[in-house]
């Protein structure tokens, strides 16, 4: 293949297991994350270039439960400014995987641009037997650098499956076949070759009204877990820290406990949004006035995204709104 014909492809790093190191081979979940940079990483994987011109950035070397919204910002600005670039085709992020769901929904909601963005990790360090890393890697930069891929908002590329940024979430930690999303992948990658089945249907990149040069800041969201004998002590901690809206993670159909209902009405007369989602495995479908009546209370529903996706659209959306219709419509939309 010629060297003009191939696409341009940027690796932005930030860290993760996808970059970490542990003492042996035998080590496969006892390690530290984030260890190596990017120019090792694409190093050791030299069958990338048959795939593309690749360059790398280390945008930050951290594991992703350390991740900030400040991160989330930085990160953001900067795939920004390379999909604006006239020699990108494509970008891929390397990323932990603990919070891997939330950027990708993050990118996906903000990046005006239908190039394609592909966030990747893995779950065993390099260093480890049947490292999952190199594929991965590797089929990221195949698909960031495909034409098929534009247009199908941020992707993420695990275990050979091409995934919806919006729907894929980490649902088993340990295995190597850890992200799946309730509503199947988009598509599978073998030997750096893609191979399409579906596509998302919900808003995203270049028909979202959220840009990301237009974010100065995210507000404080926060989430509540719910359970049997719950109280109401997480929810007014949260408002006493300033949140904006809380997230509750609630049972089954996000339900909420009579001994916190009453809070949630008054913590929504003093100007907290309330956004009801699940904390079902498989994914929750959380329906308005369906278990709570929503309309009385003013709450939002999160439909079928998980807490931590909705706190990321409740951050983003509050940038925009203040007003709890408009809040759901962006729920029903995105
Ligand atoms: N597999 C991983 O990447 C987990 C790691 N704790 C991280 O998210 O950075």
């Amino acid at each position: 293949q010629e060297a003009a014909a191939k696409p341009n492809v940027v690796i932005l790093a930030t860290g993760g297991t996808i970059a970490g190191a542990g003492a042996s081979a035998a080590n496969s979940a006892t390690y530290t994350a984030a260890k190596v940079g990017i120019d090792q990483l694409i190093a050791g994987v030299p069958e990338l270039s048959q795939l593309a011109n690749v360059r790398g950035e280390q945008v930050m070397q951290i594991a992703s439960e350390s991740i900030t919204n400040d991160n989330l910002l930085q990160l953001g600005r900067r795939v920004a400014e390379l999909a604006d670039s006239k020699d990108v085709d494509g970008i891929v992020i390397t990323h932990g995987t603990d919070t891997l769901e939330e950027t990708a929904y993050f990118l996906n909601l903000v990046e005006k641009t239908d190039k394609p963005i592909i966030v990747v990790g893995s779950m065993r360090p390099g260093t480890a037997m049947s490292a999952d890393g190199m594929l991965n890697l590797y089929n990221a930069v195949a698909v960031a650098g495909s034409k098929e891929a534009r247009g199908k908002g941020v992707l993420v590329t695990m275990n050979d499956e091409i995934q919806s940024g919006r729907d894929v979430s980490k649902m088993m930690n340990i295995k190597t076949e850890a992200f799946k999303s309730p509503w199947g992948p988009l598509g599978m990658v073998v030997e750096g070759k893609s191979y399409w089945f579906r596509l998302p249907a919900k808003r995203h990149t270049m028909d979202s009204e959220f840009d990301i040069k237009n974010i100065k800041s995210l507000p404080n969201v926060g989430i509540a877990y719910s359970y049997g004998n719950v109280d109401d002590t997480a929810y007014k901690a949260l408002a006493q820290n300033g949140a904006k809206a809380i997230i509750h993670v609630g049972t089954g159909n996000g339900s909420v406990s009579s001994r916190v209902v009453p809070t949630l009405q008054e913590l929504r007369k003093d100007g907290v949004q309330i956004i009801r989602s699940s904390h079902v495995n498989n994914g929750g479908f959380v329906l308005r006035n369906a278990e709570q009546p929503d309309d009385k209370y003013d709450w939002v529903v999160a439909h079928d995204l998980n807490p931590q996706k909705a706190r990321i659209l409740a951050m983003v959306a509050l940038t925009k709104t203040q007003d709890s219709k408009e809040l759901q419509r962006m729920f029903w939309e995105y």
